[in-house]
């Protein structure tokens, strides 16, 4: 594999990558949840619920693992519209693992569960008992509502009880390196149980020759591969990693990896490589209806599930704000917000690696603990970096877009523009990093140039929000900082 091939990078797109801050002075249980519960448990996405985790029949090593997580029900926001796919739920048959051990209270459970969720409209209620059963998933779900659990659930339970050695059946692509290492430790959670499963992670800046050495081992083989498309075609390319066994391929972030031409060439490449009969799912938060008709060319009859009214993308536990300023004045303010604002962890997006570097900087120098993410970091200390924030290690960190979509820290409450995305979807993934699985959060966004204000605007009308200026007397932690 040449240096280049190994250094792709989609993670951080550059918006202009020269310009560098001013110098300023910154830097329930199964059963029995009760409404009074729910209000201890982690987000408003859990509430009184009528079917549980245990009403889909998993398997008992999920349904462990699953406690273990947490998780004591499937998250539901009413907030998506659905197009089923052909095999209903009232022609389905039962996955094996139902009609295996089938009596018939758990085959009334499992209909009910798969009917009740079917007319509910949400997220993992909807997702989890169809994608169980081998359907196509083409799903629209705002940030930090699930998603991952969807397909990791789903693909875990579809899974052999002893997996062939040396075959993967699983294969999970998404856009940045820090995000496919985030989905194989999720594996690894909900697979706590299963110790037979293995769970292998791929992707670019890493030495090629360790990937080729435990595909070439049956015993290291993974049974379930994730990883970023550049490094996964390089790996299906010179046939280290092959693919024939496969049975679930699975895009996260589906809309920025078929955007893009050369992450779709390599997606598409990649999808050529694997057998005609198998089932594909794809997620993100953000599904405009051309992607939509991309992402259905590798799909048969897919389940979809659309947000159509793009103001139910808005996270309610999140207080939203612009402030006004000029370029100039972004250090200053922002030494200013770290200063009065209470945070659990916060994170500042900027433009460029140069701005992330610099911003980074001045905020260490300034006595704010901050660590720094983007593309021009060494990969081995940009997953370090990451490990440390998620683990609460950091508090403070400055990211250009690598950190822009699909991670999942949980105790960000703040997310700050520093400088403006140049999208609106960007804006979404970027500000659902806090408020995720609908605890609180707030967001502020620097708002510098005209430029800004155009994206501010299509913020507003597109997701039919109001974002107020950010008041000069500030705002009380306690609307945006969960107890
Ligand atoms: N049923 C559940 N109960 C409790 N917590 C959950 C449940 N499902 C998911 N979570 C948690 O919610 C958080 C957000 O999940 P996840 O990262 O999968 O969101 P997402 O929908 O992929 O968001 P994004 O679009 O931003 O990538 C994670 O910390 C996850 O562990």
């Amino acid at each position: 594999m040449s240096h280049e091939e190994d250094l792709i990078d989609y993670s951080d797109e550059e918006i202009q990558p020269t310009e560098v801050p001013a110098n300023g002075s910154a830097a329930a249980t199964q059963a029995g949840l009760t409404a009074g519960d729910a209000g201890d448990k982690k987000g408003s996405y859990v509430g009184i619920h009528s079917t549980g985790f245990r009403d889909f029949l998993l398997k008992d090593e999920l349904v462990r693992a699953i406690t273990d997580c947490g998780f004591e029900h499937p998250s539901e926001v009413p907030s998506a519209t659905y197009e089923p796919c052909r095999k209903l739920y009232l022609h389905a048959v039962a996955p094996s693992h139902v009609s295996r051990s089938l009596v018939a209270e758990d085959w009334f459970r499992w209909r009910s569960a798969v009917a009740g969720c079917t007319r509910g409209g949400s997220l993992q209620q909807v997702t989890i008992p169809q994608a169980i059963l081998g359907n196509d998933v083409l799903c629209q779900a705002k940030s930090g509502l699930g998603k991952t659990a969807v397909f990791v659930l789903a693909t875990l339970q579809q899974m052999d009880e002893k997996p062939e050695p040396g075959a993967a059946t699983i294969l999970v692509m998404c856009h940045t390196r820090e995000l496919a290492y985030q989905i194989r430790n999720e594996y690894n959670r909900f697979a706590k149980f299963l110790p037979d499963v293995r769970v292998g992670v791929f992707y670019g800046g890493t030495p090629v020759q360790k990937d080729v050495e435990m595909l070439s081992n049956k015993d290291t083989h993974p049974h379930i591969i994730v990883g970023t498309p550049g490094r996964i075609n390089a790996l299906v390319r010179d046939r280290h990693l092959r693919l024939a066994n496969l049975k679930h391929f699975v895009l996260d972030e589906c809309d920025k990896m078929l955007d893009q031409p050369d992450m779709r060439n390599d997606v598409q490449a990649i999808f050529r490589a694997t057998p005609q009969h198998k089932q594909v799912m794809m997620f993100s938060a953000t599904l405009n209806k051309e992607v939509r008709v991309v992402c259905k060319k590798f799909m048969q009859a897919p389940l979809e599930i659309y947000v159509d009214d793009e103001k139910k993308l808005t996270l309610h536990g999140l207080q939203q704000y612009y402030m006004k300023l000029d370029e100039k004045e972004k250090n200053r303010k922002l030494n200013d917000l770290l200063d009065s604002l209470e945070f659990n962890q916060v994170i500042i997006f900027v433009r460029s690696t140069v701005r992330c570097t610099e911003l980074d900087k001045l905020l260490r120098e300034c006595n704010f603990p901050s660590t720094a993410v983007h593309s021009g970091i060494g990969q081995e200390e940009r997953i370090k970096r990451y490990k440390e924030f998620k683990e609460f290690q950091t508090r403070i960190c400055v990211s250009t877009d690598i950190f822009g979509r699909g991670i999942d820290v949980e105790r960000i409450n703040v997310a700050i523009n520093y400088d403006m995305p140049d999208k609106a979807d960007s804006y979404l993934h970027r500000v659902g990093r806090a408020g995720r699985f609908g605890t609180k959060g707030l967001s502020i966004s620097f708002v510098s140039s005209p430029d800004d204000e155009a994206v501010l605007k299509s913020i507003e009308e597109r997701f039919q929000v109001e974002l107020p200026e950010f008041p000069e007397d500030g705002i009380n932690s306690a609307t945006y900082m969960d107890n």
